[in-house]
């Protein structure tokens, strides 16, 4: 276990199911918590902290109220903010999570001068734009979350369609978390083969079909909110890799600056992640026909953020 501190913000289904999953890893000294519910804080740092003591974990779990008691943590991982509900997109969450980003990032940069965030809430590319509007702090040190989910719902319909071995399933997804994300065929394999060497095309359109909508049928299933359990482990394997400093390739929301050919954009491309967060932007070579896709992916991303420019430019 390193000798580092955690910080949640939004204690909900996301936060508190990360925080079960980190303190469950035993990764981190201490994970802090906050959420504007106090109650709802202090219920999951009882519940999660009693947990631990079931198996013997050392991670400390802190509920906090004021932000002068968040500080210090190496990384702050903020999800707060509305889920969808259904019939909803994330994109109907623009301004009311903007709103909620405004609220809190001063704060995190105040007290946690030093933190890596991690950027969870939705929409989740313009949401990375805004906390880097707000906190000035460098592109590798605001991250968002979302390429490492998209996969695993890609490898969970590929495993659907062959029943091979959970682990021998390798996907990739870029692009925006949005309907225009870019699943990778050629690069998702099963025991080191394309699955376009061994599914036919209608199983590789219904996987890249259900990928895209597989935040959505949760959704519809559930009628209260959106998924959990898999946005929480995705989290927690961006903060392993920055913790551990493994410099493992993963899918990350970053501020491009002409890789990929766009600039000021945020969008998921590989990024290796260690101590400093991204440490570098890894550029695949990608076809014609993913090239397009990337581009209208980044197109509906990029009408977002122009609505967030347009609301700061009426303040
Ligand atoms: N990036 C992804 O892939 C991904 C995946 C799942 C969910 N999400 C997004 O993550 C966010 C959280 O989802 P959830 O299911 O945990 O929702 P939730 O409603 O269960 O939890 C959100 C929490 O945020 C808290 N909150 C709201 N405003 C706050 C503020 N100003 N300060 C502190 N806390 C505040 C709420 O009290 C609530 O506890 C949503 O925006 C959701 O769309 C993103």
């Amino acid at each position: 276990m390193s000798n580092k501190r955690v910080g949640i913000i939004g204690v909900g289904n996301v936060g508190a199911t990360l925080t079960y999953t980190l303190a469950l890893k035993d990764i981190c000294s201490e994970i802090l918590l906050k959420d504007i519910n106090e109650n709802l804080t202090k219920a999951m740092m009882l519940d999660i902290s009693q947990a631990t003591f079931v198996t013997k974990q050392k991670t400390k779990i802190v509920a906090t109220h004021k932000s002068e008691d968040f500080f210090d943590c190496d990384i702050v991982v903020i999800t707060a903010g509305v889920p969808r509900k259904p019939g909803m997109s994330r994109d109907n969450l623009l301004n009311i999570n903007a709103n909620i980003m405004e609220s809190i990032i001063p704060d995190v940069i105040l007290y946690n001068p030093s933190a890596i965030i991690i950027i969870v809430s939705n929409p989740l590319d313009a949401m990375v734009y805004k906390a880097l509007e707000i906190s000035k702090l460098p592109r590798n040190r605001v991250i968002g979350m979302a390429g490492i989910l998209d996969s695993s719902r890609m490898s969970h319909y590929i495993y659907e369609k062959l029943n091979s071995k959970k682990d021998e399933i390798e996907s990739f997804v870029l692009g925006g978390h949005g309907n225009e994300m870019v699943p990778l065929i050629n690069i998702s394999k099963v025991l080191n083969t394309s699955i376009n060497e061994i599914l036919s095309s209608e199983d590789i359109d219904s996987i890249i079909e259900d990928t895209k909508k597989g935040g959505a049928s949760i959704v519809d299933l559930l009628k209260t909110g959106s998924a959990y359990f898999a946005p929480a482990n995705s989290t927690a394997l961006m903060i392993e890799a920055i913790l551990n400093d493994t410099k493992e390739i993963y899918p990350c929301s970053v501020l491009l600056n002409k890789e990929y050919g766009f600039e000021d954009v945020v969008a998921g491309v590989p990024v290796i992640l260690g101590r400093k967060g991204v440490e570098e932007i890894v550029e695949f070579d990608l076809n014609e026909s993913q090239k397009a896709q990337f581009n209208s992916s980044i197109n509906a991303i990029i009408e977002l953020i122009n609505v967030l420019k347009e609301k700061k430019k009426k303040i």
